[in-house]
């Protein structure tokens, strides 16, 4: 596993070989380190099946791990789940609601389950809760009759009944619309902003680039790599990108100067940029002068998915 980041002393969360190994023979999640530093939005990627799912309900105290540790808010799960996880909200495998009841009294009834809840502050807690979300106004409508999108924004609202240092949630965006994933993203934006720590699940790659600003790699039940977003996209070098009529002439220069893969169509020639320290300025230099006309000359950004090709060899290929 490649660490691009310092190990944060201040982690939400923190695993040690955690490993999940089911009846079956299963090895669901082998020999997790993970570290979800404070203040962070913290996504957790993998294709369908890498893993995520077994992960968050380990550390929810769902299930017990095979071996292994792991911390949440510097306590040990599963041993001090009781203390720890009311200051823990969590969205998992979508919320359990009743449709009968509207949204409010839907929010009044999980509360009301809540031991630790203070009875008198009930109302006023759900009412936030529901502006939290933006739910005010559909507070009142049955449950049945809102949007997945809105089902979606009251789980995250039954998460929010109390103050909460840190936010778990499974694929939240999950069978969204456009409209509702830009809705649950810029809520968990807003979240952080306020000083909570976001741990959420996802398959979709730009939906990490998006909103998170660290993120952790799954692969078949390893940790593939974990750190800042824009150091892991970084771990894979952009592409050169030319632009120009005389492509092949082009791709011609670029081979002799050390650039690899070369993609040439009829006017615009890709490449990897030879490892080690490469002046642009210099390849653009030779390509003017072996008389190549050059209409655009740069490098793309490469994207996370680029990092997790180069990473594991294999395309991010998942299914939904
Ligand atoms: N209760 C179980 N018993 C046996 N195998 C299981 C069980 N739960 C999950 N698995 C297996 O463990 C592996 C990881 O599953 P997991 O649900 O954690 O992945 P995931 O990354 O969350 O994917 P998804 O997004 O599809 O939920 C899969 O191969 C799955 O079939």
């Amino acid at each position: 596993m490649e660490e691009l980041s310092a190990v944060n002393s201040e982690a939400v969360i923190d695993t040690r070989g955690l490993t999940k190994r089911f009846r079956g023979g299963q090895l669901a999640v082998d020999g997790l380190d993970l570290t979800v530093p404070a203040g962070s939005v913290f996504g957790f990627l993998g294709p369908n099946g890498s893993g995520k799912t077994t992960t968050i309900r380990m550390l929810m105290g769902l299930i017990e791990p095979t071996s292994g540790t792991a911390t949440l808010l510097g306590r040990p799960v599963p041993r001090a789940a009781r203390s720890v996880l009311p200051e823990v909200g969590a969205l998992i495998e979508g919320p359990a609601l009743y449709g009968f009841l509207s949204g409010r009294d839907n929010l009044i009834r999980y509360d009301s389950a809540d031991p630790a809840a203070d009875p008198r502050t009930r109302r006023a807690r759900v009412a936030a809760a529901l502006d939290r979300v933006g739910l005010t106004a559909a507070g009142s409508k049955k449950a049945k009759a809102y949007s997945l999108g809105m089902k979606q924004r009251l789980g995250l609202a039954s998460a929010l009944l109390r103050p909460r240092r840190l936010l778990v949630l499974d694929e939240p965006t999950n069978g969204l619309d456009p409209q509702g994933m830009r809705e649950i993203r810029s809520l968990v934006r807003e979240l952080a902003a306020d000083g909570t720590t976001v741990f959420l699940s996802s398959h979709l790659l730009d939906e990490i680039e998006q909103v998170c600003t660290h993120a952790a790699v799954m692969a078949r039940g390893r940790l593939i790599v974990q750190g800042p977003v824009a150091g892991l996209a970084a771990g894979a070098h952009g592409r050169l990108a030319v632009t120009t009529p005389d492509a092949a002439d082009a791709a011609r220069v670029l081979k002799e100067l050390g650039v690899t893969g070369l993609t040439v169509t009829e006017d615009r020639v890709t490449g990897e940029l030879p490892p080690g320290d490469v002046d642009l300025a210099d390849l653009n230099t030779a390509l003017v002068r072996a008389g190549v006309r050059v209409r655009s000359f740069g490098v793309e950004r490469a994207s996370l998915e680029d990092a997790f090709v180069a990473l594991t060899g294999e395309g991010f290929d998942v299914a939904g």
